[in-house]
């Protein structure tokens, strides 16, 4: 199990303030909605609490500080997917999801049994089993993604940051999205997701709003305080109901 800890005081990048006064905890057993309009900061935020985007302030992965974490050890506990990632075009989906197993292996190493029985599981669990042996460049957008989301389960990390893993996922794989979300989180994972999606992100177990670089609510998705605070950053179009139990949100003309 794993905590992260994100004090931000401040991103500041061509000659703007991006995060600012951020205090945010990402805890174990817990799936946390990162939402809020375009531009907004919620990449840099994501970003920046994986170490990959400097910034002022502290970031604490179970109370040592991230950077104080060797390189292995820390992709171990601190899995990432990225938002359109590229580069790997001309490797095979098997050989893009292997990659998620490089912090388990010793340098150098092939992959060995377990890589592949990881690798194997977690495309099957994203339906992308099919074109392990098709490049990456090949496969249509709702695909790759597929294969993006393997990779970044085949880690196994205690904790998971996904930038829009919902991203070009038709309805019935963001649905089987949200159960293996719903299983990590079964098996004490934390997961971070930012999403565009706000029916789906009203069924996380922590809301984290943003809006011009802060973040200007966080709290449980059924609470009424959550909701006035989505109102009040996406304008009052935005129609939240009760549907068979669970909250969506609906733009309305
Ligand atoms: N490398 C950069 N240099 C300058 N400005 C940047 C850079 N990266 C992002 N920004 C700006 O920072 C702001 C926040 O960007 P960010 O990508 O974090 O927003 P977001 O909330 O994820 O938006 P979206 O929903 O559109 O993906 C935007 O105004 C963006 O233009």
């Amino acid at each position: 199990m794993s905590t992260l800890h994100a004090r931000i005081t401040r991103v500041r990048l061509a000659g703007r303030d991006l995060l600012r006064d951020i205090d945010l905890v990402l805890p174990a057993a817990c799936w946390t909605a990162v939402v809020g309009p375009n531009g907004a900061g919620k990449s840099t935020l994501l970003r920046a609490a994986a170490g990959l985007q400097a910034c002022e302030g502290e970031l604490r992965l179970d109370e040592r500080p991230l950077a104080a974490w060797p390189g292995r050890e820390r992709a171990r506990r601190l899995a990432w997917l990225g938002q359109q990632e590229g580069g790997a075009d001309d490797l095979l989906a098997l050989d893009v999801v292997l990659l998620g197993r490089l912090p388990h292996r010793p340098w150098l190493a092939p992959p060995g049994a377990a890589d592949h029985a990881a690798a194997e599981a977690a495309m099957r669990a994203t339906q992308s089993w099919d074109w392990r042996a098709r490049r990456l460049g090949s496969l249509s957008g709702g695909e790759r993604q597929r294969v993006l989301l393997a990779r970044v389960l085949a880690v196994d990390a205690p904790l998971t940051l996904m930038d829009e893993p919902l991203a070009h996922l038709d309805p019935p794989h963001q649905a089987d999205w949200l159960a293996l979300v719903r299983a990590r989180v079964a098996r004490g994972h934390g997961v971070v997701s930012v999403l565009h999606e706000l029916h789906l992100a009203l069924q996380a177990d922590q809301l984290v709003l943003m809006a011009e670089g802060r973040i200007v609510h966080a709290g449980a998705p059924a609470d009424p305080a959550t909701h006035d605070a989505l109102r009040r950053v996406f304008g009052p179009r935005l129609h939240i109901a009760q549907l068979d139990g669970r909250w969506v949100a609906l733009p309305l003309l």
